[in-house]
């Protein structure tokens, strides 16, 4: 078979190059043909995935986190290629959707060679398609926060990026769009999910396939913020969907707006609001366990 093997060697801590060099000898063991994309960002990964698409590849191997495999589903979505996913990223949150292991690379690539498909759904949008969640409301705020800081680095940023949104976030006055109804709501977040994980784990669309035809927004509306560092630990667990400030809508298509409020998909920025959201489905061709 001819497989590409798209590394991002800055993923996770830093891992995937080791990964890739393991699956690159191993897959060339069993008799499979591999060609290694060098790239230095997610863009020039997409093109590169995109030109051995062109050219027959059969499988394109990603090794890094969510998001390599967001800047390069353009290149394989709705394409006959299917895709294996080797998680070396932070969050790994669509290996996580799909039952990949995450942490063990020999038993991802033992999934990759045995080879069985699912085609999943993907949540495209004007800025690119997502196959995870697209978040917007207080996560985008604490990423915005995160991502404008030098220091310090890693979870701390971001523990230290929270607590400076908590002192000063409101709820967030949103206008949806569901599938042509109107829903103005007031709201910490609004999550749209193809998956039910974002940020590592935080199961906040809780319940969403991604071969159901169907997007799940999620709305969690205003809840004091003693209330929100109490109930956070449950998003780990999916159990917040129980709580009455949890709303979910099953729709094929969103729009959401709402000032001064930008949107994240797959942990990448996608930039400010108003943003439609639309279900593409059967999309993605990728092995799974
Ligand atoms: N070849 C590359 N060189 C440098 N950066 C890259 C490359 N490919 C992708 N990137 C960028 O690196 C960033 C992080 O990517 P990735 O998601 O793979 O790792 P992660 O953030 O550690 O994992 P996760 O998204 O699962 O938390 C993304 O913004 C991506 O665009």
């Amino acid at each position: 078979m001819l497989v590409t093997l798209v590394v991002n060697p800055v993923s996770g801590r830093r891992q995937g190059e080791r990964i890739a060099a393991a699956a690159a000898a191993r897959l060339t063991g069993a008799g499979h043909q591999v060609a290694r994309i060098h790239s230095s960002d997610g863009a020039q990964a997409r093109e590169a995935v995109a030109r051995d698409v062109a050219a027959g590849t059969e499988l394109v191997l990603v090794v890094g986190g969510d998001g390599l495999l967001h800047d390069v589903l353009p290149a394989v979505a709705e394409r006959d290629v299917t895709v294996g996913l080797l998680p070396a990223g932070t969050g790994n949150d669509t290996a996580r959707a799909l039952g990949l292991p995450v942490g063990d690379p020999d038993a991802a690539l033992d999934v990759v060679l045995r080879g069985r498909t699912r085609v999943v759904d993907l949540a495209s949008t004007d800025r690119g398609h997502v196959v995870t969640v697209v978040a917007s409301g207080f996560d985008s705020k604490v990423n915005e926060r995160a991502n404008a800081m030098r220091w310090p680095r890693g979870n701390q940023r971001y523990n230290l990026a929270i607590l400076a949104e908590l002192r000063t976030f409101q709820p967030l006055a949103f206008t949806l769009d569901l599938d042509g109804t109107r829903l103005d709501t007031e709201a910490m977040l609004v999550a749209v999910g193809n998956g039910p994980s974002f940020g590592g784990g935080l199961r906040i669309a809780e319940g969403a396939l991604m071969d159901d035809g169907l997007l799940d927004v999620c709305v969690i509306r205003p809840v004091s913020k003693a209330r929100l560092v109490r109930v956070f630990p449950q998003l780990y667990r999916g159990t917040h969907v129980d709580l009455p400030e949890f709303e979910r809508h099953r729709v094929r298509r969103v729009h959401l707006a709402c000032p001064d409020v930008v949107a994240y998909g797959d942990g990448e920025r996608l930039g400010p609001l108003p943003l439609t959201v639309t279900v593409l489905e059967r999309a993605l061709r990728v092995l799974v366990p």
